[in-house]
């Protein structure tokens, strides 16, 4: 079975867009869970600019499923996922100006970095995710690391799938297949969506989690939009 973790950075990008606090990203979290969620991913970068460290502390008491905290671990990450314990944590090497994640590790190169991080994290028994490029070499080397799982970075898979190239699934079977191998579990995420989903879920075997944000919260608008001006409507009319 394959979970759903929501990534919840948009609404947070939403409510600090206006000040304030709508939406509240404690409410999503309960609701998203209570729609059926099964895990929370957050992802606060150090400029803070949406989830911030603040919010991840307040969602610990009321994301009951799986929580998922993603970063770069430099030492502010780091004391906050030791002192917040969730379930999982996703280590990402992202640079501190990037718009959003758009490299995996390179895991022979900071092999011994990772090494570090990871037992401190699994003394703690938090399960850890890091972020791969769809590299069969990186996954390789990731088992010298001592990580529970692999995360496939899929942004790549996701251009190719929207331009028609259905054959963009190769590299990452292939990482999948090293993995099952190597004994290292599966995850998943980046500009995973409706369309591409359930192609990328029949060709990946063992994929344990997706986490998906961007497009989910999207589509959620999208979708809810018709009801929401409907019931503004129904309001304004005489
Ligand atoms: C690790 C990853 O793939 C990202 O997609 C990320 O967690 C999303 O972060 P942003 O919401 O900052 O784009
Ligand atoms: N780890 C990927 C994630 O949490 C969500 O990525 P995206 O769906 O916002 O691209």
């Amino acid at each position: 079975m394959t979970k759903l973790s929501v990534n919840i950075n948009k609404i947070a990008t939403l409510r600090n867009s206006r000040g304030g606090d709508v939406p509240n990203v404690v409410q999503v979290a309960k609701d998203a869970q209570k729609f059926g969620a099964e895990g929370i991913t957050v992802h606060p970068r150090p400029d803070e600019r949406h989830i911030r460290y603040r919010d991840v502390l307040d969602l610990r008491p009321v994301v009951k499923t799986e929580f998922n905290i993603e970063g770069n671990p430099v030492e502010k990450f780091i004391d906050l996922v030791l002192k917040v314990k969730p379930e999982q944590v996703t280590l990402v090497p992202d640079a501190e100006d990037a718009i959003t994640s758009n490299a995996g590790w390179d895991t022979l190169k900071h092999r011994d970095f990772l090494q570090e991080v990871i037992a401190e994290f699994k003394r703690n028994n938090i399960r850890t995710s890091i972020f791969v490029d769809p590299d069969p070499k990186m996954v390789e080397a990731a088992t010298n690391t001592g990580t529970d799982r692999i995360e496939l970075y899929t942004e790549e898979y996701a251009r190719q799938y929207s331009k028609g190239n259905k054959a963009g699934i190769r590299p990452y079977v292939e990482c999948a297949e090293v993995a099952n191998k190597l004994g290292l579990g599966i995850n998943a995420g980046h500009d995973l969506s409706l369309e591409n989903i359930e192609y990328f879920k029949k060709n990946i075997p063992g994929l344990l989690e997706v986490s998906i944000g961007h497009a989910l919260i999207a589509e959620a608008l999208y979708q809810g939009l018709e009801y929401v001006i409907n019931q503004y409507l129904s309001l304004l009319r005489d």
